[in-house]
């Protein structure tokens, strides 16, 4: 079918100064300021709300305008602790519901919450992690408010002649990265992964604005019911986006036996192991150490590439880190193009001896601390 010819909402019944139009409607230019969505679990806010803040931040001293913050949770949840939080990392007003259908995670209580929020203060940008819930949540209020939404952004930016939200994000499998704005809606909305933006610096003493606001909605209308919290039993803790230092494996390690040389170095250096997704796809490890565009995007101290060429949808997952090693034994790889140090040689001579050094260094170090 083509989709030129038969466009999924006629024009007709396109809401006033949407679709081709690209000027923002007249009722649309009250929306002000960047608000995050701070996602919080069980007590622990997501590191993920804490990096948007910063971006948040410079956003909004583009535009002049302010930072909110949107906090959602249960009657006795800590969401005061979190804006006094938040302040520090650069957000000027924190707008709290506390109501006991928002305890847990549920779609449509929170959708209700943050669409009844935007509403009301009409905040210009608003930004979520990409994460589960944050994913979940966009989805629903962005259908619900009849705005665009750029998923899994890697940028953020002001565009300087529409003053528009700006989101870059790749595509076409990561080979093209596109820059998306919605300049006929409001609010823009994007969603960033954890780790692509760098952790803002608290600044200490930093306060804010409280603005408590209530739900109204009754238990009995929610379809979803949350009957219990249990582990995720597939989860094996691996914390890829989190680590300091993490040593992957590639299709140039062979075979699965070979990436224990890359478990070794890891542990040696007290990293976690990351891999190329032909790695995991071969079933040599599991998938949630995939390290990519389909996978994690990590953001360590050292990240040490090897047997992995650097196709640019493993590039994206990982150029940010503040070191790349990259250890391949074809001096025309693009991993060189990028990596901060290069080894030429066989990674399954370049590990074991690598391990051994760091092993004896580090061991050295702990006896002199002793
Ligand atoms: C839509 C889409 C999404 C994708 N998402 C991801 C993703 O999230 N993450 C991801 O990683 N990939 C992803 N890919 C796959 C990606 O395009 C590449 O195919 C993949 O990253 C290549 O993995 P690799 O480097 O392990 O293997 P290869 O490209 O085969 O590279 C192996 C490298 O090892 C080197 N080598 C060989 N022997 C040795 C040795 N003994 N010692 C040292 N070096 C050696 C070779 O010179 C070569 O450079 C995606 C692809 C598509 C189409």
């Amino acid at each position: 079918m083509n989709a030129a010819a038969t466009p999924a909402t006629p024009a007709a019944k396109r809401p006033a100064g949407r679709g081709r139009n690209l000027e923002l409607p007249e009722h649309l230019k009250a929306y002000k300021g960047v608000w995050v969505f701070i996602e919080h679990d069980r007590g622990h806010v997501h590191s993920v709300s804490w990096e948007l803040l910063g971006e948040a931040r410079k956003l909004a001293d583009k535009l002049g305008s302010s930072v909110g913050v949107a906090i959602l949770g249960g009657p006795d949840e800590k969401l005061e602790a979190f804006a006094a939080e938040a302040f520090g990392y650069g957000a000027d007003k924190a707008y709290i519901v506390h109501d006991p259908v928002l305890l847990g995670y549920r779609n449509e209580p929170f959708t209700k919450g943050l669409t009844d929020l935007v509403n009301k203060y009409q905040p210009e940008i608003l930004l979520l992690g990409a994460t589960s819930m944050g994913r979940d949540l966009a989805g629903s209020v962005a259908t619900t408010l009849l705005t665009g939404l750029t998923a899994d952004c890697t940028e953020l930016n002001i565009d300087p002649t529409s003053r528009a939200l700006a989101a870059t994000r790749p595509t076409f499998g990561g080979s093209l990265l596109c820059t998306i704005m919605t300049l006929a809606y409001r609010p823009q909305m994007a969603t960033v992964r954890p780790r692509v933006m760098a952790m803002p610096r608290a600044e200490e003493g930093r306060s804010g604005e409280v603005v408590q606001e209530t739900l109204g909605m009754v238990e009995s209308s929610i379809v979803t019911k949350l009957l219990d919290f249990l582990p995720d039993a597939t989860s094996n803790q691996i914390n890829l986006p989190y680590a300091d230092v993490i040593v992957s494996g590639g299709k140039g390690l062979k075979n699965p036996e070979n990436f224990k040389l890359v478990f070794e170095l890891a542990r040696v250096l007290g990293g976690e192991v990351g891999a190329t997704r032909p790695c995991v796809q071969a079933g040599w490890v599991e998938a949630d150490r995939q390290v990519g565009q389909t996978g994690k995007t990590v953001r360590p101290k050292l990240y040490i590439a090897a047997g992995i060429s650097g196709a640019i949808q493993h590039r994206v997952g990982m150029e940010s880190s503040d070191v790349i090693v990259a250890i391949n034994t074809d001096p025309n790889a693009p991993i060189f193009d990028f990596a901060h140090y290069g080894i030429v040689g066989n990674a399954l001579q370049v590990l074991p001896a690598l391990t051994a050094a760091f092993a004896e260094h580090l061991g050295k170090r702990r006896r002199l601390v002793a």
